[in-house]
């Protein structure tokens, strides 16, 4: 378990912080926030960044990921287009949403609108070691298919 220390912009006034919305769930969904009586239209096509309201510290040693939601991407085709978004343990700003609408009608995203989850995950950071040639392995430099379909 980590603490995530999180600030409300003045924008995200009466909004939910991210929860687990199950005790099983790996992300925590992200609200929109948009003005009020000002919804965001994604024309088909367009791509936006989209406001959440919320600033995060994370321990040294975590990140957090945007990733998309898959009822959004399924009944609307609308994604994340960076995903997964990736914030730095030391990125003060605000969190954004990159979205994109990958369907054939615009998507209005309303205020409040859960539109991403946010993954908390631990990663290493590692030194680049030069060397003047790796060692052998079976697979070699098989990628992008080699195995098969
Ligand atoms: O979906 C995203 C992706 C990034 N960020 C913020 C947090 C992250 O720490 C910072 C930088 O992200 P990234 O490293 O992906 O962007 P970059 O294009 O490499 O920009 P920079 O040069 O600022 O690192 O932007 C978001 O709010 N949402």
């Amino acid at each position: 378990m980590t603490t995530v220390r999180v600030e409300r912009l003045p924008h995200a006034e009466g909004l939910a912080l991210p929860a687990y919305e199950t005790t099983g769930s790996a992300g925590m969904d992200l609200r929109a926030a948009v003005a009020e009586f000002e919804p965001v239209v994604l024309q088909p096509g367009e791509r936006k960044l989209i406001p959440t309201g919320l600033k995060i510290a994370l321990e040294p040693g975590y990140e957090a990921q945007v990733r998309p939601r898959s009822g959004l991407a399924l009944k609307h085709g609308v994604t994340c287009l960076n995903s997964p978004g990736t914030i730095d343990s030391d990125y003060r700003g605000e969190v954004g949403v990159i979205l994109i609408n990958h369907g054939q009608i615009p998507f209005e995203i309303r205020r409040g609108e859960r539109i991403a989850q946010l993954v908390i995950a631990s990663y290493a950071q590692a030194v680049m070691a030069g060397v003047e040639a790796l060692d052998e392995t079976a697979r070699g430099a098989g990628g992008f298919g080699s195995t098969g379909r």
